[in-house]
């Protein structure tokens, strides 16, 4: 093969898509998990979260986390063809355009500014229209999407449920601004969802790239399932080339296999950094530990780990059309699931979100008195995220037998933190990683979370929801004190998916170790490697994560192309 492409999750799959566009090229995609295809709970929206502990996840786990009670988290990724994109929750969300400016700056590469970034956005998306009726006026910006239909699709929310009015006037009455496309590279406000949905059903890294279709017309480009990469190898006598890859197959057999040009790792942000430990490439101290051969002594590596830890409030209210009996009633379920089956409407097409709202701590805070420095990448990009759901969604209390709930899911998104990823000592070669997100370890993360979650409460207080009697479902007498509110969020958060960093990107000329790739994502101090995928995003994405590894990937293939 020319090219091997570790991994055939979210980036992976546009990545050996886009290089066997040339049939003179011949491409490898090795991926751990199974097929896609045919698998009705990553092809039905609502159902994803069927997935999670299922043969599609890798079912890894943090380590506990003291400022969550101490509380290991799971920490989701996908295990199948179209990897996370296969099972995650497809809000289709960009970052910010300061955030691609920031890494732009960083890297001193202007070909991350958002400018530059766009095209490559547009050029993954089959945005769908809404319907062309007065509701959906002013609901997005077509100046800013790509109209491939034979892509991702992302299509607006369209199905009038009643949370949409007063979620949107609650916004307007306590003072967040209206943003007519969340994708426009201004979040901050109010705005519709967009979910990465086509024609009612999933559409993922895989379904759009990767399809029976492409693969079958395809002699040039090969899928290898079931079978878990350990390490790749340096070709012996070169400078540190490493274009051999070494796997198991799904019989447990060890097999290696070599690519002419180059190797890509595509395996996500938990594996990436774990696969480059394995083959020496990595901290000198934690390799040794772990009795591995250092090739290259790689600090970065499995090191800025940055995440956006998340909790949910709830509150009841007397709204009979939530999503509550869909996820405990299932005649309710049935019914919808038959809609689905019939003709892909209904409440099954979609989650149970319709608008999202990112906010920002305020310019007066005291956080910011003296000289702290605002760890976002502007004044135009969200400290944390609000998403108010139909439904009771924490996951830390079970959701009641009876009674209708509105919930808002809450996450920190410019967080300081930064956690690690290492090899497990008890087995380095093929154990899971050790992750350690570190959870709201900083004061900054924590004043975050206790400032949104006021927020949340100030906007269900709000006059639009009197009319649905929205009642907290918790004591607000935890608002009193830092410290109660504290005491609150510890036994109520959960762990993000949208880890980034741990393969994080430099400028060309760092040192390799301070920094794992260059901006043309080459791993720095060897040859015939690159990453691409989330672990190569230097900073934190102030959104989810899935819409910027989609640009990196074709951005990436571009580069390769054009033999940069
Ligand atoms: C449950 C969940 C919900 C999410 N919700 C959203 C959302 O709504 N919106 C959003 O934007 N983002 C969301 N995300 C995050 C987003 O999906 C990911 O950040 C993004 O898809 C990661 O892309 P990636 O290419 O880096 O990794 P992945 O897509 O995870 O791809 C990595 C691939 O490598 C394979 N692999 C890993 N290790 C090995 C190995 N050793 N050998 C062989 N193959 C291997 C995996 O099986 C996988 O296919 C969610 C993620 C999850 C898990």
């Amino acid at each position: 093969y020319d090219y091997i492409v570790v991994g055939g999750g979210s980036a992976g799959s546009i990545i050996a898509s886009r290089l066997s566009e040339n049939s003179s090229v011949s491409v490898l995609v090795i991926e751990g998990g199974p097929s896609h295809e045919g698998e009705v709970d990553l092809t039905i929206p609502y159902v994803y979260p069927r997935t999670f502990r299922s043969r599609f996840d890798w079912n890894y786990t943090t380590v506990p986390q003291p400022n969550l009670g101490n509380r290991p988290g799971i920490y989701l990724r996908g295990h199948v063809l179209g990897g996370s994109s296969s099972i995650n929750g497809m809000t289709l969300n960009r970052a910010p355009a300061s955030d691609w400016d920031k890494i732009a700056s960083y890297t001193g590469d202007s070909s991350f500014r958002w400018d530059a970034i766009l095209p490559y956005i547009k050029k993954n998306e089959g945005f769908n229209r809404p319907p062309n009726t007065p509701e959906y006026a002013n609901t997005y910006d077509p100046a800013v999407h790509g109209f491939n239909a034979d892509k991702i699709g992302n299509t607006l929310v369209t199905d009038g449920n009643w949370i949409s009015q007063p979620a949107l006037q609650a916004a307007t009455e306590v003072g967040i601004n209206y943003v007519r496309d969340v994708n426009g590279g201004l979040p901050v406000g109010i705005s519709w969802q967009q979910f990465s949905t086509k024609d009612g059903s999933r559409s993922s890294a895989a379904t759009a790239y990767l399809s029976a279709g492409i693969l079958s017309s395809r002699t040039n480009l090969k899928v290898l399932l079931n079978a878990f990469v350990t390490r790749l190898l340096p070709v012996s006598g070169t400078d540190l080339k490493f274009t051999t890859v070494e796997y198991k197959d799904a019989s447990g057999n060890t097999v290696t296999v070599s690519a002419r040009r180059e190797v890509i790792l595509s395996a996500g942000v938990m594996s990436t950094p774990i696969i480059l430990m394995r083959s020496g490439l990595g901290p000198r101290a934690h390799l040794q530990a772990n009795n591995i051969t250092t090739i290259l002594d790689v600090p970065a590596v499995g090191q800025n780990l940055q995440d956006r830890c998340g909790a949910a409030a709830v509150w009841s209210v007397n709204a009979t059309d939530t999503d509550d009996d869909i996820d405990r009633n299932p005649a309710v379920f049935n019914r919808w699931l038959n809609q689905w089956n019939q003709n892909h409407t209904g409440r099954l097409t979609q989650m149970s979100y319709r608008q999202m709202i990112f906010g920002r701590v305020p310019n007066n805070a005291s956080i910011f008195s003296g000289g702290f420095q605002d760890p976002s990448s502007g004044p135009t990009c969200p400290h944390y995220e609000l998403y108010p759901a139909n439904k009771w969604t924490s996951p830390t209390t079970p959701q009641p037998a009876t009674g209708n709930f509105v919930s808002m899911n809450i996450f920190v998104s410019a967080s300081n933190v930064r956690g690690t990823v290492t090899l497990d000592p008890t087995n380095p070669l093929t154990g899971n990683p050790v992750i350690d997100p570190k959870y709201l370890s900083s004061e900054w993360d924590r004043y975050v979370m206790r400032d949104a979650v006021r927020t949340s409460v100030r906007y269900f207080n709000a006059p639009a929801w009197k009319k649905w009697n929205a009642t907290p479902v918790f004591d607000t007498a935890i608002l009193n004190s830092d410290a109660a509110l504290d005491a609150w969020i510890s036994s109520s958060a959960f762990g993000g998916v949208h880890g980034v960093g741990t393969a994080r990107m430099g400028p060309a000329n760092s040192p390799a170790g301070q920094d794992v790739v260059a901006p043309n994502f080459k791993v720095k101090g060897v040859s015939g490697l690159r990453i691409a995928d989330t672990s190569v995003f230097p900073f934190v994405i102030n959104g989810h994560t899935m819409g910027a590894t989609y640009a990196i990937a074709e951005k990436v293939s571009d580069l390769i192309k054009s033999g940069n």
